[in-house]
């Protein structure tokens, strides 16, 4: 799953998500599904894309008790996704449980999803997490140690803004994944995300993957949007 550039299918139902995707048709995506579609869809709407032959990120940033989480993680494992994810603020206890639900939800020869932890959400500025979380260090302080408790917890990377992506790789090493949203072009509306960078910022900083939501499917022609994206992304020449 590096180097994927991962489309957030914020759709509020089946029907919009068919009709984004359709003109993709025969193409393989990556695709995030969140909270906004998996709540009103449920299951089902994974089985439909992994229909069409798409790679999912299942995005339900699970954050509760360890056993609440474990038996979460083992219902969710069964829908065969490639990447779910939980918030490092549960703690290394939590994760470490969200991973043994996901190795005990696993089918015998398959591979488990991938499972990465939230640091600090890409529309925390530095200001608001001192303020409201009471946090006294650095916002790459707080991600880091996010970052190195979810390693320790035995997971397989984060969520982080690109900002913090090459000291995390750094410290927690090349194949420690750093997931990154808040991913806008310079012309683009930064809406309420608040730590964001260019895909070339991306890039050049060793991120793993990207995660573009608006940006692709607000625009008027999504699959030209999506080439321009990956090109950028990729380092094509514009
Ligand atoms: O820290 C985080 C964690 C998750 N997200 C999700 O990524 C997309 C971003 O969408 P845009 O439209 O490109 O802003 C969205 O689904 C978020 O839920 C994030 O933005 N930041």
């Amino acid at each position: 799953m590096d180097n994927s550039l991962i489309i957030a299918l914020d759709f509020a139902n089946g029907s919009e998500v068919n009709r984004f995707l359709q003109p993709f048709a025969g193409k393989e995506l990556f695709v995030k599904v969140g909270m906004e579609l998996f709540y009103q869809e449920g299951p089902s709407i994974i089985h439909q894309i992994k229909e069409k032959g798409h790679h999912i990120f299942l995005d339900l940033k699970l954050h509760d008790i360890p056993n609440t989480v474990k038996s979460a993680m083992k219902g969710l494992a069964r829908l065969e996704c490639d990447l779910v994810n939980v918030h490092a603020a549960g703690g290394k206890e939590m994760m470490a449980a969200a991973l043994e639900g996901l190795e005990a939800g696993t089918s015998s020869g398959r591979k488990r999803p991938a499972c990465i932890a939230v640091t600090q959400l890409t529309s925390t500025s530095e200001e608001q997490m001192k303020k409201e979380q009471l946090i006294p260090v650095s916002l790459e302080e707080s991600v880091m140690n996010y970052a190195l408790l979810t390693k320790e917890a035995g997971l397989d990377g984060v969520v982080c803004s690109a900002w913090e992506a090459a000291y995390i790789r750094e410290n927690a090493g090349a194949t420690f994944l750093t997931v990154c949203p808040g991913i806008r072009m310079t012309s683009d509306q930064v809406g309420d995300q608040k730590r964001v960078a260019t895909p070339e910022f991306a890039r050049n900083s060793g991120v793993s993957s990207i995660v573009v939501g608006r940006s692709i499917t607000r625009s008027v022609d999504p699959v030209k949007s999506y080439e321009k994206w990956m090109d950028a992304w990729k380092g094509v020449r514009q």
